[in-house]
């Protein structure tokens, strides 16, 4: 090592109170945190302009500088104004694999390799912060895992939600409390695109470019509006929520390509606006051992609930806890900009820890409650069907309802000519007993086409 000279703050009895920079032979700090970025795409380019723009504060919070010492790229000779291009490597695991690095920043995103580089990363120690909600959602457990051997932390603030704080309030605020409910909407090219089609009758896929153009969209948009992105969220805040473990793999999920003008539409005539909702529900104590439900799809809610106003690529999430009631978390859900935000306080909270050598908190999984079937999960629904204007043909809907146990609450009726429109919102019912219906529904003769059920929520 260096003969370095300590520098330090003395406390009146003479013990040194923080340690200052040492400078060793070839000028740089021996405790300076050394940072290595893995992708420098949407998010990455803004991270690594910021931890340049932002050094002296940064340096300043943590205690101790930050130095950026590689960036791993695919192609290494792009042009990246504003970075400087001594730093960019295609070999991300020998970046990763450095002894010297204590501090990984993961803005790749998809499985391999982020789980392989990250798991390097973590095998000699450094700290990781990571943007990637598939890869925790789909194998947390195994970094978690890999975080706790090695005594460091593992932070993903960026990952569920963008910019808004929910990880951390979810790991820390509210860890004293009984979380029951989460409901989020957590993806903002799907919401940027529901809402145009809402304001605008914008169509789907002139949508669906623009949130592309403004960096809002995964590198396969399909993840989006599949709801495989939210789907993750939902596993990330379920798990944190009930302390249990769940996986992308237990989330319901249906996406928003099947949502049509006239679904938003009839939502308009009950007063609900159409939102992509991921949904985490723990049962009631009354009701035997405790399960989570955790779903995502379009659902119909009334203007009136504070999700309804959520617009653009916004996200929010209305947490409801046994001791705290209800709390929302609002802000700007992606975009390279404000994910780069919460990446930046990830960081500086994981340099900080190594500062005074401690780690934050690790996976919380104990309570390992069963994730329910959907099948199981109550919600009420809204119908649309075509039907011939026959007589009795309500009677008869009516008593396929009554066969499964499905309630309902409205029937409204618009003739077309010899057909139609049957609009039915029921009282809350099984998703089974629900599908048995509309399985039922189709075998009539009267019934041309069920052209719509969208669950109605948040009442
Ligand atoms: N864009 C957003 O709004 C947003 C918000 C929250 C979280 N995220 C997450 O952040 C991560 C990054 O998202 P993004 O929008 O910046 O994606 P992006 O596609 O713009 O950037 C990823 C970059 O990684 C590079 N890359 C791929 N493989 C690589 C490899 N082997 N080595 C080095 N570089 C490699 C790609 O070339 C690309 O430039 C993802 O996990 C995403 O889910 C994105
Ligand atoms: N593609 C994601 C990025 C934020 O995770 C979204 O649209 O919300
Ligand atoms: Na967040």
């Amino acid at each position: 090592m260096t003969s370095a000279t300590p520098t330090g703050v003395l406390r009146g009895d003479g013990a040194v109170l923080a340690t200052g920079p040492e400078t060793s032979p070839d000028g740089s700090t021996a405790t300076t945190l050394r940072v290595a970025l893995l992708g420098c795409g949407v998010v990455g380019s803004e991270v690594a302009r910021l931890l340049t723009e932002q050094a002296v504060d940064l340096q300043a919070r943590v205690g101790r500088p930050l130095e950026l010492v590689g960036i791993a790229v695919r192609r290494g000779n792009r042009p990246r104004p504003g970075i400087d291009p001594a730093l960019f490597t295609t070999d991300a695991e020998a970046l990763v694999a450095r002894a010297d690095v204590d501090l990984v920043i993961e803005v790749i995103g998809g499985i391999e390799p982020a789980r392989s580089l990250i798991l390097t990363a973590l095998g000699h120690g450094a700290s990781v912060v990571t943007a990637n909600k598939a890869l925790l959602a789909q194998d947390g457990a195994t970094l978690f895992a890999a975080a706790a051997r090695a005594e460091a932390d593992l932070y993903f603030e960026a990952a569920v939600a963008g910019a808004i704080p929910i990880i951390r309030p979810l790991r820390e605020s509210l860890v004293g409390d009984e979380i029951t409910s989460v409901i989020g909407i957590v993806n903002g090219t799907t919401n940027f695109i529901l809402d145009k089609m809402d304001t605008d009758g914008a169509g789907f896929g002139d949508t669906l470019t623009e949130a592309q153009e403004l960096g809002y969209a995964e590198a396969d948009p399909t993840a989006d509006v599949e709801g495989f992105d939210a789907a993750a969220k939902a596993a990330i805040l379920a798990s944190l929520a009930f302390h249990t473990r769940v996986t992308a793999a237990d989330v319901h999920r249906e996406g928003i390509t099947e949502v049509t003008s006239t679904d938003i539409a009839s939502a308009k005539a009950i007063g609900c606006v159409v939102k992509l909702l991921a949904i985490c529900q723990l049962s009631d104590e009354a009701e035997g051992e405790r399960t989570v439900s955790v779903r995502v799809h379009p659902a119909m809610i009334p203007r009136s609930h504070p999700l309804a106003g959520v617009g653009g690529a916004y996200n929010a999430v209305f947490v409801e806890s046994r001791s705290a009631g209800r709390l929302m978390f609002y802000g700007p859900g992606a975009g390279g900009s404000p994910t780069a935000s919460a990446v930046l306080g990830d960081l500086v909270t994981v340099a900080r820890n190594r500062v005074r050598g401690a780690v934050g908190p690790g996976e919380s999984s104990y309570a390992a409650r069963p994730v329910a079937s959907i099948g199981t999960v109550t919600t009420r629904y809204h119908l649309s069907l075509e039907v011939a204007d026959v007589a009795g043909v309500l009677a008869r809907i009516a008593q396929v309802f009554a066969q499964h146990d499905v309630s309902i609450q409205t029937v409204r009726q618009n003739g077309r000519g010899e057909d139609a429109q049957l609009v039915v919102v029921t009282h809350r019912a099984t998703d089974a007993a629900l599908s048995a219906t509309v399985a039922s529904l189709r075998e009539l003769d009267m019934v041309r086409d069920v052209t719509s059920v969208m669950r109605v929520e948040g009442e």
